[in-house]
C-alpha cells in the first residue's frame, strides 16, 4: 500500500481538507488531485504545490481515494473510475446522502467504501467529520479515515442510518450560524451601530458562546439561562424568539435538509 491519497473533484470541500492534511503533516508529494477545468487544476498546484492528474492515473498512483463531487456528479465519477480499480483501493465518499451501497451497486465485490461527511471549518481545522463504514470497510480502513479527516478536526464514529441527520445538523451547520450571525448584524444596523462594530461584537459573542459550549461542561439552558436577569433584557428578546417560532424554524430547518440529504441518495437528483 502506498501513502498516497487522492482527492477526486477538488472543490471547497475537496481542497478545505487537502489543506487541513498539508497543515497536518501529508507532504504534497503524496497528495493527488483532479479536477473537471484544467484553470482549476493549476489554481490547486499553485496554492498547495500537489499534482493534478486524470482521475484514472489517480486511481493508479493512490489507494486512498477520496472522492469530493457532487452527489449529482457521484454516478459518473464512479463510473470512470470502476474499470481501473483493484483490490488495495479504499474508497472515501464525502458526498452528502450517497449510502456506501451506491458504491458497493457499482464496483467490484468486497470493494471497501467508507462515508464521511465533514463540515467547511475543516479551513481551520474545526471540522466535525462523522465517519461510518460500508459493509466491507475493516477498522483498519475506519481508523485511516479517521487519520486523514482527524487533521481537519473532530471525528465522530456513527452508524451509517444516522448520516443523514449528522449532515443536516453538522455538514450543513456552519451555514446557519453564518446566518444567524448575518441575521444579527443587521439587527446591530437597525440599532444604530456601524457594520463592522456590530459583526465585530457578534463574532466574538459566538466565539465566546461557543467555547464555553465546548469547554464549560455546562447544558446550554444553564448557560442561557446565566444570561437571563430577571426582568432584564435577554428574556425580552427570548420571548420575540419564542413568539417568532425560532425553535420551531430550526427543528422544520434541520428537517428538510435531513430529507434533502435522503433523496440525493440515487445520485441523480438535480
Ligand atoms: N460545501 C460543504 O460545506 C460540504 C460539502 N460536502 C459534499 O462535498 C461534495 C462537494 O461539495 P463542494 O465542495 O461544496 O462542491 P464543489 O462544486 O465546490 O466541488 C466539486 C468539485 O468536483 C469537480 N468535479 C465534478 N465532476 C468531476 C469529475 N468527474 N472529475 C473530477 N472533478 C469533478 C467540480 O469541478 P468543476 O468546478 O469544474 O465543476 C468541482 O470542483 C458534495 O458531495 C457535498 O455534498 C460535504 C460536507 C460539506
Ligand atoms: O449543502 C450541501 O448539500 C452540502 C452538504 C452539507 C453541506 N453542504
Amino acid at each position: 500500500m502506498t501513502q498516497k491519497v487522492a482527492v477526486l473533484g477538488t472543490g471547497k470541500i475537496g481542497e478545505a481538507l487537502l489543506s487541513g492534511m498539508i497543515r497536518g503533516g501529508w507532504t504534497p508529494e503524496d497528495l493527488l488531485v483532479t479536477t473537471r477545468r484544467p484553470e482549476r487544476a493549476e489554481e490547486l498546484r499553485a496554492r498547495h504545490g500537489v499534482t493534478p492528474v486524470s482521475n484514472a492515473e489517480a486511481v493508479k498512483a493512490a489507494d486512498t481515494l477520496i472522492l469530493t463531487v457532487k452527489p449529482q456528479d457521484m454516478g459518473h465519477l464512479v463510473d470512470e473510475l470502476a474499470p481501473h480499480l483493484a483490490a488495495h483501493h479504499l474508497i472515501i465518499s464525502g458526498a452528502a446522502g450517497i449510502p456506501t451501497s451506491f458504491f458497493e451497486d457499482r464496483l467490484a465485490a468486497g470493494t471497501p467504501v467508507v462515508r464521511v461527511m465533514t463540515n467547511t471549518p475543516a479551513l481551520v481545522d474545526e471540522a466535525m467529520s462523522v465517519i461510518s463504514a460500508g459493509s466491507h470497510a475493516t477498522a483498519a480502513h475506519l481508523a485511516h479515515a479517521e487519520a486523514i479527516f482527524g487533521a481537519v478536526g473532530k471525528t465522530l464514529r456513527v452508524p451509517e442510518s444516522q448520516q443523514d441527520a449528522c449532515t443536516a445538523l453538522s455538514g450543513s451547520g456552519p451555514a446557519y450560524f453564518f446566518y444567524l450571525v448575518e441575521a444579527m448584524t443587521d439587527a446591530g444596523i437597525l440599532l444604530g451601530l456601524p457594520r463592522d462594530k456590530a459583526h465585530d461584537l457578534i463574532v466574538q459573542s459566538a466565539i465566546g458562546a461557543a467555547t464555553m459550549l465546548r469547554d464549560s461542561g455546562e447544558h446550554p439552558v444553564r448557560l442561557r439561562e446565566n444570561v437571563t436577569s430577571p426582568a432584564g433584557t435577554t428574556i425580552n428578546a427570548i420571548r420575540e424568539l419564542e413568539n417568532h417560532g425560532v425553535r420551531a424554524a430550526l427543528i422544520a430547518a434541520l428537517e428538510a435538509a435531513r430529507d434533502r440529504s435522503r433523496e440525493l441518495a440515487s445520485g441523480t437528483k438535480d
